[in-house]
């Protein structure tokens, strides 16, 4: 049997993985560990799978960020697409617990049928593709093993290795959390960059941002006038009060990503999060070359900012509810030390009702939206908590419920109040 240097060296570490299923997103996931040895008493780890079916799961492991994060992406729509429509899919982490970087994100498959469609697709990516395989078993003590697959030089596939399933502890950072820093947000202009250089030759509309954001303007830390960041949800009233704030305060109006990014922003939207989220936080950066040049002759009001790139990829990035975000005062909500620096930035919030209202108002359809809404639920919860997190400038929330002119004078009041206007 022949296995490349790469996968030697991972299959030596493999045992120290424990595993996270998520079955429903709403729960905490399953998790389990391996044991080379059975334990003398046997504890049923998957209690919603039936003994007979047959489960499966595999994990991307590429070392390289982008290569595993394109590959992953397309990954759920191959199995959706090819295997039997019985087959149930399940998001799946392979992670050394509480270790950064070091989450195999993957999918845990249930498959009632006794299709061969499963397993010949399976070890077509073994074969091919950067993914470890691997089938499991229940014995008639209800006991699991785990069977990693490799393949031999001859192109056979075989269960190589046999492990013992044990529940695990919930570890103390929630797996999704683990591989943050530079693959959902960055704290640097150059690992930003860096992923949309490395994109080039695939996705060529990188180029055309790329040659944008090296003629930005240069930005400053210090600003003579004041810079002010109005974030929120979709709805919450930040173009409406950001229009206000102009005329009354005589300021300019930015907004990130700016207008010169639009032709480009449903194309990188498209992209899996690593891209997608290099993209807006490029976009922050030439906003800041635009507020340090306009911050010389006027106050500036910015409509969302990095706040709201960090909120939207941890909250998109980290897995079911809001008590699996990393806690407050972690790394991933400081602020990056290269980014200009509002003078204050407000949060508007507003009850998921109005909300849908104004949604409402602004001529989006009420079924979609409710329907949105009720399953975005925990996702709006985690970007608001999100919001609140993030150190670095004065985070001050504004109710933004009363009528437009009560809510524009209540931010008139605090930015008077806050930065001398
Ligand atoms: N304070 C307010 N009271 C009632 N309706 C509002 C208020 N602020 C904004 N709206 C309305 O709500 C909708 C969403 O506001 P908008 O400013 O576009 O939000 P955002 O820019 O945050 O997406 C618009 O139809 C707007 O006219
Ligand atoms: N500075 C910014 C602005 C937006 N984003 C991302 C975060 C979300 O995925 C979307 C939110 O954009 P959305 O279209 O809802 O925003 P508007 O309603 O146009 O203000 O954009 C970002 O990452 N960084």
């Amino acid at each position: 049997m022949k296995m490349t240097r790469r996968m030697m060296s991972r299959l030596g570490q493999w045992s120290s993985y424990a595993f996270a299923v998520e079955f429903d997103t709403k729960s905490d996931p399953i998790y389990f560990s391996l044991n080379a040895k059975k334990s003398k008493e046997v504890q049923q780890v998957f209690k919603n799978v039936d003994a007979n079916e047959r489960c499966y799961s595999l994990h991307v492991y590429s070392d390289d960020n982008f290569q595993r994060a394109r590959f992953f992406g397309g990954l759920k729509n191959k199995l959706l697409k090819e295997l039997p429509s019985e087959c149930k899919v399940a998001e799946m982490s392979a992670f050394q617990p509480n270790v950064r970087d070091s989450v195999m994100r993957g999918y845990f498959l249930k498959d009632t049928t006794k299709s061969s469609v499963t397993e010949r697709l399976l070890g077509e990516l073994l074969r091919n593709d950067p993914v470890y395989v691997c089938s499991y078993l229940c014995g008639e003590d209800s006991g699991w093993t785990q069977h990693l697959w490799s393949h031999t030089e001859d192109g056979r596939v075989e269960a190589s290795e046999t492990y013992y399933v044990e529940p695990a502890e919930k570890p103390e950072h929630h797996p999704s959390t683990l591989n943050i820093i530079n693959s959902d947000v960055f704290y640097s202009f150059d690992d930003a960059y860096k992923v949309l250089k490395q994109c080039r030759d695939i996705i060529p509309e990188s180029k055309d941002v790329l040659d944008l954001v090296d003629q930005r303007l240069e930005s400053k830390e210090e600003t003579a006038f004041p810079v002010i960041v109005i974030e929120g949800l979709d709805a919450t009233g930040k173009t409406t009060l950001t229009e206000s704030l102009k005329e009354a305060l005589g300021a300019t109006l930015l907004r990130s990503p700016p207008q010169c990014l639009s032709p480009w922003r449903a194309r990188f939207d498209a992209e899996p999060p690593v891209i997608r989220r290099a993209f807006y936080a490029l976009g922050n950066y030439l906003t800041a070359g635009q507020i340090s040049h306009e911050a010389r002759r006027a106050p500036v009001i910015v409509d969302r900012y990095w706040h709201s790139t960090a909120a939207y990829a941890i909250a998109t990035a980290v897995g079911g509810k809001v008590r699996n975000l990393p806690q407050a005062g972690s790394k991933v909500y400081v602020w990056p030390g290269d980014l200009l620096m509002p003078s204050l930035v407000l949060l508007l919030q507003l009850n998921p009702q109005e909300r849908v209202r104004r949604l409402q108002v602004r001529g989006q359809d009420k079924t979609t939206e409710e329907e949105e809404l009720e399953a975005n639920s925990l996702f709006r919860q985690k970007v608001e908590e999100t919001f609140q997190r993030i150190q670095g400038p004065a985070c001050i929330t504004v109710d933004a419920s009363p009528s437009a002119d009560q809510v524009l004078r209540q931010v008139l009041l605090l930015i008077r109040d806050k930065c001398h206007l």
